[in-house]
């Protein structure tokens, strides 16, 4: 069934899932902040400072008016970066209380906030009254906006406390080259989406140091571990880290050059300093701030994170990555399971 579906962001992964929305025949808007850019959308049907070679549907229209965007939506698809989601959220709390309606509520976001240590879905839930939203759903799993824009077969979780929603969310997206799994786990997929970012910037490291296929699997495999001991210390589901929010989206970004993640890693990894880094990639890297906000997280919950410890230590206390490498190698040697 056709639904009036709001996208709040228009960067690389919004503008992408609008697109492919629109396609499954959806009448759907975009919002984006920047006129120029709507223009170019609606006039050219290019987003060419996100997604260089997508061409986007004639029907997808963009505005920068949130107010027109939402009007009427039944269900409002959130894809900003972690930064900017609460301001966003908060806005769309004062319109969607002024038009009356009461959406569903999907959020895209991969990180934790700064200071806080919410997970996106948190935000949203101090920001958008109870009266003036139904569910919320994640949206997750490994999902680089670049192959889904080529509809290259991809697979995804939408997970909520409300299964019926998040089947609603699975029909809504599905087709013939993306498939939605369900899952009740928000903590569990919010935290699997979040830190594996951090991951994904140390794998881009270890190559752009000219480690190899050992050193790749070692960091994923024991990064997973550390992940899963966060997610689980704080009320996850262990089994949603085998799954697609969990080390699907854990692989496909530390194994991917279209990741701004695993690409920032890999520059500093061959000698680049961080704030380049950052001013040249042109889209969000989350796994810079989660790793700042994973690492004061762990150590509130007396969590062994050695990974993310020496990569919060390399991106905010000027250690060399080859001497936070030496330095994991060397710790007292531990149990697997420990
Ligand atoms: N790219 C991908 O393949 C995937 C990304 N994600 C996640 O989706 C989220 C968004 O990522 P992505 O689309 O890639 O990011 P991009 O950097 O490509 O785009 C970010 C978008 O958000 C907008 N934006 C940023 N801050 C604000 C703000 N305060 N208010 C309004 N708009 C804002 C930007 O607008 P402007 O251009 O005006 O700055 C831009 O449209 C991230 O959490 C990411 O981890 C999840 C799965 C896949
Ligand atoms: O989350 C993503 C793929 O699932 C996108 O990862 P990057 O933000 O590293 O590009």
């Amino acid at each position: 069934m056709a639904e009036k579906i709001a996208v709040l962001g228009a960067g690389s992964w919004g503008s992408t899932l609008a697109n492919m929305l629109v396609e499954n025949g959806h009448d759907v808007k975009l919002w984006a902040r920047n006129q120029a850019q709507v223009d170019q959308l609606n006039k050219e049907h290019i987003n060419p400072e996100y997604m260089k070679n997508l061409v986007y549907s004639d029907k997808l229209v963009a505005t920068t008016d949130m107010v027109a965007a939402v009007k009427g939506a039944d269900v409002i698809l959130i894809v900003i970066p972690t930064k900017g989601l609460r301001q966003v959220a908060g806005k769309l709390n004062t319109i969607i209380a002024e038009l009356g309606q009461r959406p569903l509520i999907i959020h895209a976001t991969k990180g934790l906030e700064q200071n806080t240590y919410k997970r996106p879905s948190q935000m949203i839930e101090e920001e958008i009254a109870p009266e003036n939203r139904a569910s919320i759903v994640v949206l997750s799993g490994p999902s680089h906006a670049e192959d889904v824009a080529i509809k290259d077969m991809t697979a995804v979780t939408a997970a909520s406390a409300d299964l019926a929603a998040a089947e609603r969310v699975q029909r809504l997206f599905s087709n013939s080259y993306f498939r939605v799994y369900t899952n009740d786990d928000v903590i569990g997929a919010e935290f699997g989406a979040a830190l594996k970012n951090i991951i994904a910037i140390g794998a881009g490291a270890l190559q752009g140091l000219g480690y190899h296929d050992n050193a790749r699997a070692a960091l994923i495999t024991r990064g997973l571990a550390e992940i899963r001991r966060l997610g689980v210390a704080f009320g996850a589901n262990p089994m949603t880290f085998i799954g697609l929010s969990g080390v699907g989206d854990l692989v496909v970004t530390a194994t991917s050059k279209n990741s701004r993640n695993w690409r920032a890693g890999y520059q500093l990894g061959q000698g680049q300093n961080l704030a380049d880094v950052v001013a040249n990639m042109g889209m969000v890297i989350e796994g810079v701030y989660t790793t700042k906000a994973a690492y004061e997280l762990s150590r509130k919950r007396q969590v062994k994170m050695p990974i993310t410890e020496a990569l919060y230590d390399v991106l905010y206390n000027g250690k060399s990555i080859k001497t936070a490498i030496d330095q994991l190698m060397d710790r007292d040697l531990t149990s697997e399971n420990e």
